[in-house]
């Protein structure tokens, strides 16, 4: 079964918009999780232009499923991790400018640095995921790393699934066969929606954990959040 965590980034963008606390994340990740979602993922950016720090300590107490923060190992972030026990953590190469995630990690670079990192997490009983583009030598790295996971960036899949969905899911079907032998956990993410999302459930393999917010928040919009996440979770 493939698990869906709902990203709440964005609703964090929208109370920021006026200062305040409207509308709450807390109740969003609450309403989230009652509603179907089987984790919460937030990613407290250092600028905390959404996520605030203070909101991941916030939201912990409340999570009845899994909570998985996502963000690049700076020590601050290894340690707020660590503090609040997240379920799973996934270590994303951003930069601190970045507009949004754009890339996955060149594994083979940065190995004894994700190879540190890991353990650490692992020593805390966290789950670990890294953020890897479809690329076979970047996943064979991934296990060298002693990663749990591996999470699929799918922004190259979204962009190429609506000319040609065939060709934009091949890479990644061949990733999860390569992850899957390799012993690790899948996991996917960026620019999934309900457009997609189907499609890529069943063409690709072993898929643990989709965590899917921009879409998915703005469907909710027009959906409403209840629907929006059954919407979502009829596709897995
Ligand atoms: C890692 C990833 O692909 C997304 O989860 C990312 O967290 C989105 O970040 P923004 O919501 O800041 O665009
Ligand atoms: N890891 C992907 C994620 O959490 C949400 O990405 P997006 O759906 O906001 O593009």
């Amino acid at each position: 079964m493939t698990r869906l965590s709902v990203n709440i980034n964005k609703i964090a963008t929208l109370r920021n918009s006026r200062g305040g606390n409207t509308p709450s994340v807390l109740d969003a990740a609450i309403n989230c999780q009652k509603f179907g979602a089987q984790g919460i993922t937030v990613h407290p950016r250092p600028d905390e232009r959404h996520i605030r720090r203070q909101d991941v300590f916030d939201i912990r107490p409340i999570i009845t499923t899994e909570f998985n923060i996502e963000g690049y190992p700076s020590e601050d972030f290894i340690q707020m991790v660590i503090d609040v026990k997240a379920h799973q953590v996934t270590l994303v190469p951003d930069s601190h400018d970045q507009l949004t995630s754009d890339h996955g990690w060149d594994t083979i670079k940065h190995m004894d640095f994700l190879k540190e990192v890991i353990a650490r997490f692992k020593e805390a009983g966290i789950r670990t995921s890294i953020f890897v583009d479809p690329d076979l030598s970047a996943i064979e790295g991934a296990k060298e790393t002693g990663t749990n996971r591996i999470e699929l960036y799918t922004e190259p899949f979204a962009t190429m699934y609506p000319v040609d969905p065939i060709s934009a899911v091949a890479p990644f079907k061949e990733a999860a066969n390569l992850a899957h032998k390799l012993g690790l956990g899948i996991n996917a993410g960026h620019d999934l929606s309900l457009k997609n999302l189907r499609f890529f459930h069943d063409h690709v393999p072993f898929l643990d954990e989709v965590s899917i917010g921009h879409a998915l928040i703005a469907d909710a919009l027009y959906m409403g959040l209840r629907s929006t996440i059954q919407d979502y979770l009829s596709c897995l």
